[in-house]
């Protein structure tokens, strides 16, 4: 172990980096080199990380030596690259950065207005805790793990080429009068606009008046799902571009369940439900007991407060301390059930405080737990879809618990591996994960189960039902035992018995505080209609030569871009999250905002950890005025003083929707979304329309001759951003060269220990995750497009073909045969036995005398015994006997890749129970997918 950590300082330049990549190469390095990892990042990767994966461990030891050593020969002129390089970074680097502006964010605006729920009003005068509402980033090994900065960042990039540019004109900040008018017409006059209009007006760049068109053409519409289904495919293609994600095989991307027949009609789902399901579900579901129901134990002349709801007096204290003064309704409603061991399915509305609705009972409960040197175990597991959400649980969990003594683990992807081991060793009592670094733990990290956990909850549970997440819950729910506490929450929690039934719970109780799909009450939902002359799909791009435009006409997708910056320099300057659907799209908007002088940070899956927490915290913050978002922020993230969310798009789901711009308006405080509406996106805004007050929506306008000098300015941009993505590039072949360096460097240097680690056990394999993206994407379309439907329920009816089926019994078994030998890694052995049988059986050369020492041996052998295994070798049973002989010394050896013949032969095969603790680290290893 020492060794290990001593080594840590050496490669902390290729730590540095601001990709995913070097941390990739690191893991495979056994983490030798980093603190910070994406080991369960194991999704398609880019070409340079397979590169930097496949040298470490793999390698032949004595090859790479030598490859090595001639690559540090080339160090010298490296380096000399590299001194270049920080020449530039240096000349940028006193410059004033976009991002560095250390300016204070200005609260969200708290007003006394409406409240979340009739009765509840927030005290939002202090529910800032901790680092003022920020995050602990000093969670296993995220401080002052890397160099920040010590790499040419985009940021430098783009900062050296503005300061060459020629200043780009920015529309002039609005007054507010201006801004209020330009946010006029009302809800009310969308809704009689839909009723009058027909869709022939929308999104006809020769319809001069923007309101008469807007929202107009919804009953056309809705005779037309199909198509619209059509332009939800094509979303959702666009949208697997962003799939990349960490936590599992699908992405972090929505892909919350739509019914699109529910939406086309704005009912609501139960009213759509058939006797039959409505039975299900009052046979699956327990009654919330009447006591729960009437806020949480208060009496009826009572307002709820915590000390009512019996909870102890450290988390009193710590309550009081976060400024949580009275429990919101979905925590009065729901800590008293899971104070008494029931099972919830809960929903509530974004931003009502559901993280501490499950964080106090939790709290509570372990208060009173049993304590003492063979007490402390993992009784709590909580699981989230994304690293940054249990970033942020695990923030509330300890503030909650400050004054307890109670012991919280982080165990997501992109951090520490070892530190997390580390502290699991500990068994900490409450455990805090995304689903594949879980697993990962449970089969590599040495003494560590979850056999245990007496309370599973899952934050956006309706995400984790998904079948992307779809074999890592279910394994995750098998290791927890059946009598385990079982909640769940979202904002668009699923009532649906049968997305649930796979969870086994006990008798759940139904919470669902909020109207099903509602937004928060004080948010004021805009949209902005994006004219053009034909749309030029989703994958928008920013770059030079691609301009679609046709004899001087825009595409809505080169209006976008106009339309966003006009905003965000007129309107919407400080504290806005803007969401886009891809990952490429936000680097792009990246590059332009930093380009035209815009602190702006970027959050997408194709960053690595410590990037993506570090856009987070600038943004918190107030460091950079715009986060540019993919969806892996879209869902429960909380940042205190966000005022408003921009949807550049669309979102594909509604649900998506309502994650989305619950990024704002959280707490009972006000905030503002801004939609992009192109002709595409009707379906998604008529449904928006109909589910919202008309006093909240608002039809905004933005000056044609803003817009159309903006797209100009644009215009000129586009060869700089491509440039700067062309350096990026360069930097990127720069630094792959640089961390193989180091690689060597470190193989040469600690090769034993390198080549004597366990590999590390995979969930999934790359193929498997594949596969499972496939299979979330095909679920998708399932449930936008009737036509992908009927193909899906086709392709579940058709009988499965299994993987012998057709085989004779000899192929059967040769396969069979095969396949071991690939799985418990016994090729070597296999080839060598082989070389040994043909070896034997080679004709001798003329002449030569038998070799009487094998003869003599033989006859010896015989005299003494007749066993069958000699038997086998006196048929000429060369191959036999050699494998014999090697699988018995792998068995008595146990060297290396031996090993698994060993535990093959001990039974510990996939399906084999549960392993032994002791040997945890090879725990399942045989016949596991790497
Ligand atoms: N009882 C309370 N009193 C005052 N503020 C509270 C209370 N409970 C929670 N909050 C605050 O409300 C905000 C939203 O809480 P939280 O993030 O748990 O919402 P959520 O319902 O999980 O939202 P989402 O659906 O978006 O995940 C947080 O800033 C939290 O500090």
């Amino acid at each position: 172990m020492p060794a290990r950590t001593a080594t840590k300082a050496a490669p902390a330049r290729a730590a540095s980096g601001s990709s995913a990549k070097p941390a990739r190469s690191a893991a495979a390095a056994g983490d030798l080199v980093m603190t910070i990892d994406s080991d369960d990042d194991v999704g398609p990767g880019s070409d340079d990380e397979e590169l930097a994966l496949a040298g470490a461990a793999a390698d032949e030891p004595d090859s790479a030596e030598e490859e090595d050593l001639a690559a540090i020969k080339g160090k010298k002129r490296l380096t000399a690259q590299l001194s270049k390089r920080e020449k530039i970074r240096e000349s940028v680097a006193g410059s004033s950065r976009a991002g560095a502006k250390g300016k204070g964010k200005a609260d969200a605006p708290d007003g006394s207005g409406l409240a979340v729920s009739r009765d509840f009003e927030f005290d939002t005068e202090d529910a800032g805790y901790g680092t003022g509402a920020g995050w602990d980033l000093a969670v296993n090994g995220v401080k002052g793990s890397r160099e920040l900065g010590a790499k040419l960042s985009v940021d430098d990039i783009i900062e050296r080429r503005r300061k060459r540019l020629p200043e780009v004109l920015l529309p002039a900040p609005e007054s507010e009068d201006e801004a209020d008018a330009a946010g006029s017409a009302s809800g009310e006059e969308l809704e009689s606009a839909e009723e009058d209009l027909e869709f022939a007006g929308f999104g006809d760049e020769d319809d001069e008046s923007d309101e008469e068109g807007f929202g107009a053409g919804l009953r056309k519409a809705r005779t037309a799902p199909a198509a619209e289904a059509e332009d939800d495919k094509s979303d959702e293609e666009d949208e697997e571009d962003e799939d990349d994600e960490d936590e599992s095989a699908g992405s972090e991307d929505e892909s919350a369940s739509a019914d699109s027949a529910d939406e086309d009609s704005g009912e609501d789902e139960s009213d759509q439900e058939t006797e039959v399901q409505k039975a299900r579900k009052a046979a699956y579901f327990a009654q919330e007991p009447e006591a729960a129901a009437k806020s949480g134990g208060a009496a009826d002349d009572e307002a709820p407060s915590f000390a009512a709801l019996g909870l102890s007096r450290p988390l009193l204290r710590a309550l009081g301390a976060m400024g949580f003064h009275a429990p919101t309704p979905i925590q009065a409603r729901s800590i008293p059930l899971s104070l008494a061991g029931k099972d919830i399915v809960a929903g509530a509305v974004t931003g009502s405080g559901k993280t501490a609705a499950f964080m106090i009972p939790v709290l509570e409960r372990l208060a009173h737990r049993a304590k003492g040197r063979d007490e402390a175990k993992t009784r709590v597991v909580v699981l989230t879809p994304t690293r940054e959400l249990a970033v942020q649980c695990h923030a509330v969990g300890k503030a909650l618990g400050q004054f307890m003594d109670i012991r919280f683990c982080l165990a997501v992807g992109g951090l520490s591996v070892k530190a997390q081991e580390a502290e699991l060793k500990l068994r900490p009592e409450v455990i805090i994960a995304t689903p594949g670094r879980l697993i990962d733990h449970i089969r590599n990290s040495a003494s560590f189960g979850i056999d245990d956990v007496e309370i599973l909850i899952m934050d956006e549970a309706d995400r984790m039902l998904e079948e992307g997440f779809a074999a890592e819950l279910n394994e995750i729910v098998q290791a927890t035992p059946k009598g385990r506490q079982t909640m769940l929450f979202s904002a668009t929690m699923t009532d649906d018995v049968d997305e649930l039934v796979r969870l086994s719970l006990r008798r759940p109780v139904r919470l669902f505080v909020d109207p099903k799909r509602t937004t928060a009450a004080k948010l004021i939902q805009e949209f902005v209609r994006v004219r053009g002359s034909g749309s030029a799909g989703s994958a928008a791009e920013l770059t030079a030569g691609s301009s679609s435009s046709a004899g001087g006409r825009r595409t809505e997708d080169e209006a976008r871009p106009a339309l966003l910056l006009s905003l965000c320099t007129r309107t919407f300057r400080h504290q806005v999250i803007i969401f886009v659907r891809s990952k490429k799209l936000a680097h792009q908007l990246k590059i332009v905002f930093g380009l035209v002088g815009l602190s702006a940070a970027e959050l997408h899956g194709d960053l690595s950890q410590e990037q993506r927490l570090l856009a987070l915290q600038n943004f918190r913050d107030g460091k950079v005025d715009f986060l540019i978002a993919t969806d892996l922020a879209s869902r429960g993230l909380d940042i205190r003083g966000v005022q408003t969310v921009i949807n550049y798009d669309m979102p594909a789901q509604f649900e998506q929707y309502l994650h989305r711009v619950g990024r704002t308006a959280r707490a009972g405080r006000n905030g503002r979304a801004v939609t992009l509406v192109g002709e595409a996106d009707r379906r998604l805004l008529k449904t928006a329309l109909k589910r919202s007050p008309a006093s909240q929506v608002k039809h905004r306008l933005i000056p044609p001759e803003v817009v159309s000098s903006m797209i100009t300015q644009l215009d000129e941009l586009k060869g700089e951003v491509e440039e700067v993505m062309k350096e990026e590039r360069e930097e990127k072949a720069m630094r792959t060269a640089e961390m193989e360096l180091t690689k060597g460097s470190n193989m040469i240097e600690h090769r034993d220990e390198i080549m004597s680690r366990p590999k590390r056990t995979w969930f999934q394999s790359e193929k498997d995750k594949l596969e499972a993206k496939n299979v979330s994407a095909a679920d998708y379309a399932a449930k936008v497009d009737p036509k992908e439907a009927q193909k899906k329920r086709k392709a579940d009816e058709a009988p499965k073909r299994g993987k012998f089926d057709g085989l004779s019994r000899k192929q059967k078994r040769s396969k069979m045969l095969r396949e071991e030998i690939a799985e418990e890694n016994l090729q070597p052995m296999v080839d060598a036995s082989v070389r040994a049988a043909k070896k034997a059986h080679r004709p001798r050369a003329m002449g030569e005398p038998e070799p009487p020492k094998r003869a003599d041996k033989t006859k010896t052998k015989k005299k003494r015994s007749s066993t069958s295994a000699l038997k086998v070798g006196k048929q000429g049973g060369g191959f036999a006997r050699d494998l014999g002989e090697r699988s018995g010394e792998a068995r008595s050896g146990g060297g290396g890749g031996g090993g698994g013949g060993a535990r093959k032969k001990a039974g510990g095969g996939p399906l084999g129970g549960k392993p032994g603790k002791g040997g945890a680290r090879s725990k399942g290893k045989s016949g596991r997918k790497r």
